[in-house]
């Protein structure tokens, strides 16, 4: 299979401050490649890098050139901070972008792919924060590109706007594009990506499918028991060899699987112990991401802030110019 981007050794510093240390990454021709990692890891600066719009020290191919060197008719990139002109409507920024290529879409099936049909002729300004990020979208793919950069591109959509771009880019990825996107919806990696990298401190700390990673780092499936009993459950599923650890309103057991349920559900009515909820999880993207940057949402947030981190990072951007480094 060919190489899309093959990058070796990319370094950027601002400062005193590392951005990228020395980064090695391969993406093939027609593979989504999802990069996570948490805020100020490099990611930002690494799509920046393998565009061409920061320079950096290492090397750098796409599709065999420089990034600067390669044809613009076959890359697209949506960039994390956009800040277009208030005063156009989604369909007049459409066109604008169409306009700077030789082989553009047709406008209108543009804004259909990124559902702004009804909204095309409203003023950018005038549109929500999930509408404006769509537009954004629609800009990254006017040209059909060959590889679609994409970082964070579902920041501030819907959750039914989210889904109808995911099977846009697995369309466009059944079709042989290649996307490498970031995100901090481990949910939206995990379905996209056929591999995934872990940029922390600005070095690729690990890469491989979302499924070796999972089974490498996630962690096992856990059984968690809402009751009021959790000690008298604990103790009870200890006796039975599972492995319990009590909270004061559930109890935590780990390494259960799916044939496992009915036997812990039986200790506990044979313990007589009544419980009020009962949810198995099988490890995630999310559990590697926690296990790998030494984050924990106990740890880090109060309890309950799984939700609320999802809900972080579905927070519109600030608009920021584009532009040069600083
Ligand atoms: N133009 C700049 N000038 C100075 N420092 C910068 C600049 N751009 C990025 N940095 C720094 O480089 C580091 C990496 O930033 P980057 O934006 O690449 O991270 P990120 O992983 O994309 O973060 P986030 O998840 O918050 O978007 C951070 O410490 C950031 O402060």
């Amino acid at each position: 299979m060919n190489e899309a981007v093959v990058a070796t050794g990319v370094g950027k510093t601002y400062g005193d401050t590392v951005a990228l240390d020395g980064v090695d990454l391969t993406v093939a021709e027609g593979e989504v490649f999802g990069l996570i990692g948490p805020n100020g890891a490099g990611k930002t600066t690494l799509i920046r890098a393998l565009t061409g719009t920061t320079p950096v020290t290492g090397n750098i191919e796409v599709f065999g050139a420089e990034p600067t060197a390669v044809d613009s008719e076959r890359v697209g990139l949506l960039p994390q901070s956009f800040s277009p002109p208030a005063r156009l409507t989604a369909r007049e920024m459409i066109d604008y972008y169409a306009g700077l290529y030789d082989n553009a879409r047709d406008t209108d099936a543009v804004l259909a792919d990124v559902g702004l049909t009804e909204t095309a002729d409203s003023w950018y300004e005038t549109l929500s924060g999930g509408q404006q990020r769509r537009v954004c979208v629609g800009t990254a793919l006017v040209n059909d590109p060959d590889l679609l950069f994409l970082d964070e591109p579902t920041t501030g959509i819907d959750p039914a706007g989210r889904r109808a771009l995911w099977e846009l880019l697995e369309s466009l990825a059944a079709g042989g594009t290649t996307v490498v996107l970031t995100s901090h919806s481990m949910a939206e990696v995990q379905r996209l990506s056929d591999r995934v990298g872990l940029l922390q401190d600005g070095q690729l700390v690990a890469v491989g499918t979302p499924e070796d990673l999972i089974a490498d780092h996630g962690g096992r499936s856990r059984l968690v028991i809402g009751t009021d009993a959790s000690s008298a459950a604990a103790s009870a599923l200890a006796a039975a060899d599972f492995t319990a650890t009590a909270s004061p309103s559930e109890v935590v057991v780990d390494g259960v699987s799916p044939v496992d349920i009915g036997d812990a559900v039986e200790v506990l009515s044979e313990a007589g112990i009544s419980y009020d909820t009962l949810t198995w999880t099988e490890p995630s993207l999310e559990d590697v991401y926690l296990q790998l940057t030494g984050e924990s949402f106990e740890g880090a947030m109060t309890p309950g802030a799984s939700a609320m981190a999802e809900e972080s990072s579905e927070e519109p951007t600030e608009p920021a110019a584009a532009g040069g480094d600083r």
